[in-house]
């Protein structure tokens, strides 16, 4: 990739699959000044001990044919007993999905399975290097602390893919290294942007959200920036921006995909003069932000220079958190309609309801969408209608048949329900399975902003 300027200096590689050696030397060259491949864990720690390499990449199985990963995580307590600070990613084996938690509990920075993308072999790269880099930047720090339970960060689920989330939060929030969180809508992505907050140096200061998506893109310019009196036609006071009032505290630049192109430059000076000048003034003030930023473009469109800058890309993601759709960790369906209905019932004072044979299954099957959002709603939506009856599939909203296509035309029909609301109700939730549950692009259909479309949305339970 042509944005790879060889950001850190070294690189080692261990594996006893010279295929693996060669694939993984052409993967991250871009990445570091020098790549070193060793095959054995012998040869791994006087290598490791004589390169100070920035980060290691290390097979779990050594022994051909061997899957209990004994010598990769041997090798692992070794290389960071001589170097706690030493960011190492695993390569697991896809089914090994085991060994990789056990790996990231004693201390591994991120893993990696084979047969691995190679976008996402160099994503966990980057930061793990990244975090090493600024660890080793503040000596005296002291080892990041384990993850936490998931309730301090209010994220549930302990499926690999949230494990992964967890344990970045942990190491990444520490530090001051800016956060992109990528992950589709719903998927909890402001969740872990307030956890990072609350687990940083600065959660004593503000934690100042600014949604690209929900302010019209005219305004985006001094929402951002602030304005001075004059400066256009409704100005008629001086008006300090989002980045200035994070001052001291973290900025969540929310839906960062939808910062209009024209404005990219300008946010990347900010970010990196730590300056913002006001629209109307000419004097720049300056500023001490920390930046995370969402969105929920898929990566390939993030990495298109049309859409993004990758400059700026660059500056937001030294660390990357990828929130996995809910559809991809099927097991944390059940911690969290546990979770969502045992809350809505102390809320709506209803006793705590019970699931009727086969709804956990079914629940657990279903592709959810709209992700962690849509099963907030559907179970919220279940302790309401339900009865007394221990809950069934129907009552979360999940039918057996796929829903049936929305006819646009039995909404001008006169044989049709005319009834506003409920019209309305059809409208959101067509224009919502329509997209995916993609809220920018149900809000641009209906012709809506996405925060009109989430009022909707509370408004009939979606
Ligand atoms: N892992 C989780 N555990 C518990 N609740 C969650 C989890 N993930 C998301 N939620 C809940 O789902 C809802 C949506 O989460 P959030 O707003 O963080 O998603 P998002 O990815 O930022 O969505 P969007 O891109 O649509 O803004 C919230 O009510 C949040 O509390």
């Amino acid at each position: 990739m042509a944005h790879q300027e060889q950001q850190f200096g070294s690189c080692v590689v261990v594996d006893d699959d010279p295929d693996i050696l060669v694939a993984a030397r052409l993967a991250l060259r871009g990445l570091f000044a020098g790549v070193t491949t060793c095959t054995t864990p012998e040869e791994a720690r006087r290598v490791v001990q004589e390169a100070s390499p920035d980060i290691v990449l290390l097979d779990a199985n050594f022994a051909r044919g061997a899957t209990d990963a004994v010598e990769g995580l041997a090798l692992l307590d070794d290389l960071l007993r001589a170097d706690p600070a030493l960011p190492v990613v695993m390569i697991t084996a896809h089914a090994g999905i085991h060994v990789a938690v056990e790996a990231m509990k004693r201390g591994a920075a991120d893993f990696v399975a084979k047969p691995w993308s190679n976008d996402r072999l160099i994503a966990a790269v980057r930061t793990a290097a990244a975090l090493g880099a600024s660890r080793r930047a503040t000596p005296g720090t002291p080892p990041p602390p384990p993850p936490p339970p998931a309730g301090d960060s209010g994220l549930i689920g302990g499926s690999p893919g949230m494990a992964r989330v967890h344990a970045l939060i942990a190491r990444a929030a520490p530090t001051e290294a800016n956060v992109l969180i990528l992950g589709e809508n719903g998927t909890g992505k402001e969740l872990v942007a307030r956890a990072l907050h609350r687990q940083s140096r600065r959660a004593e200061r503000p934690m100042v959200t600014i949604d690209l998506g929900a302010i019209a893109p005219e305004l985006i310019d001094s929402e951002l920036f602030g304005h001075v009196k004059g400066a256009f036609t409704d100005a008629r006071a001086d008006r300090t921006g989002r980045i200035q009032a994070a001052d001291g505290g973290t900025l969540f630049l929310d839906e960062i995909g939808n910062l209009p192109l024209h404005l990219q430059p300008k946010l990347l000076t900010a970010l990196e003069q730590r300056r913002v000048t006001p629209v109307g003034s000419n004097r720049a003030v300056p500023v001490d932000i920390r930046v995370i930023a969402a969105t929920n473009l898929a990566p390939a469109d993030l990495r298109d220079p049309r859409q993004f800058r990758q400059d700026l890309l660059f500056r937001l993601n030294t660390v990357e958190i990828e929130l996995p759709p809910l559809r991809e960790r099927r097991e944390d369906v059940a911690a969290l309609i546990d979770h969502y209905l045992a809350l809505n019932a102390e809320r709506y004072g209803r006793p705590i309801p019970t699931l009727a044979p086969g709804t956990a299954e079914a629940l657990a099957a279903a592709e959810w969408p709209g992700n962690v959002r849509a099963l907030r709603h559907a179970a919220e939506r279940a302790v309401i209608l339900g009865g007394e009856a221990p809950l069934t599939a129907a009552d979360f909203g999940i039918l057996a048949a796929p829903a049936p296509a929305f006819d646009p035309g039995a909404v001008v029909s006169e044989a049709a329900d005319l009834n506003l609301d409920r019209v309305e109700r059809r409208l959101v939730e067509a224009a919502l399975r329509k997209h995916g549950y993609n809220i920018s692009a149900a809000a641009a259909e209906l012709g809506l902003s996405r925060a009109a479309l989430y009022r909707r949305m509370e408004k009939h339970g979606l």
